[in-house]
């Protein structure tokens, strides 16, 4: 299946603001593992599990945050580019890091919007939480934890995928 998203708007991310929002997820997440409330060791997640590639930067950021030292990743793939195709596990995590159903395990991705990949993930590990730093509407039911949504015509645009350039002033030669 392809289908050709037709966005209107671009939110543009800094590495400033992924790494600010990701922070904000980690607070919201600390404490709300099934291992503990305030206080514990990991905030109560025992494990970190990034869905790449675009999951490992907030991956890092909140395992940081946490002190989470058991990291592993799920590879899914299911964009080029803009258009997006059925999602598909290339790499599964260590079976030992996600036990019998994921519980305890904090599965983190960049954004969720058709929900499609977290689909995916979530049949394969029912009972781990998946947070994301970004939302969109269509694919908000499949995430546990987010902290900033933006409507479903909108295209994220992460820093890892920008570049600087120049661009003409307003009032350019005509
Ligand atoms: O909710 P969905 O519609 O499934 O889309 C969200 C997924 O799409 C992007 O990953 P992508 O497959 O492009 O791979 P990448 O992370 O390696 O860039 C993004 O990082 C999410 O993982
Ligand atoms: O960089 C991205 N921005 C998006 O908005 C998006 N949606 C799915 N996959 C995406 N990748
Ligand atoms: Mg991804």
């Amino acid at each position: 299946m392809t289908d050709r998203l037709p966005h209107e708007k671009g939110f543009h991310v800094s590495w400033d603001q992924i790494h600010r929002d990701a922070r904000a997820l980690a607070w919201r997440l600390d404490g709300q593992g099934p291992g503990g409330s305030d206080g514990a060791a990991g905030g109560g997640w025992r494990a970190v599990v990034a869905i790449t590639r675009g999951g490992m930067a907030p991956a890092m950021i909140v395992s940081r945050e946490l002190d989470i030292r058991v990291v592993d990743t799920i590879s899914v793939k299911s964009y080029d580019h803009q258009t997006q195709a059925e999602p598909r596990v290339i790499k599964a995590p260590q079976a030992e890091i996600m036990g019998a159903d994921g519980e305890g395990v904090l599965v983190v991705d960049d954004l969720v919007d058709t929900g499609k990949t977290l689909e995916l993930v979530r049949r394969l590990y029912p009972k781990a939480h998946f947070a994301t730093v970004y939302a969109k509407p269509q694919g908000r039911e499949m995430v546990d934890t987010f902290i900033t949504e933006v409507s479903q015509d909108t295209w994220i645009f992460f820093p890892w995928d920008m570049a600087l350039q120049y661009v003409e002033p307003f009032r350019g030669k005509d």
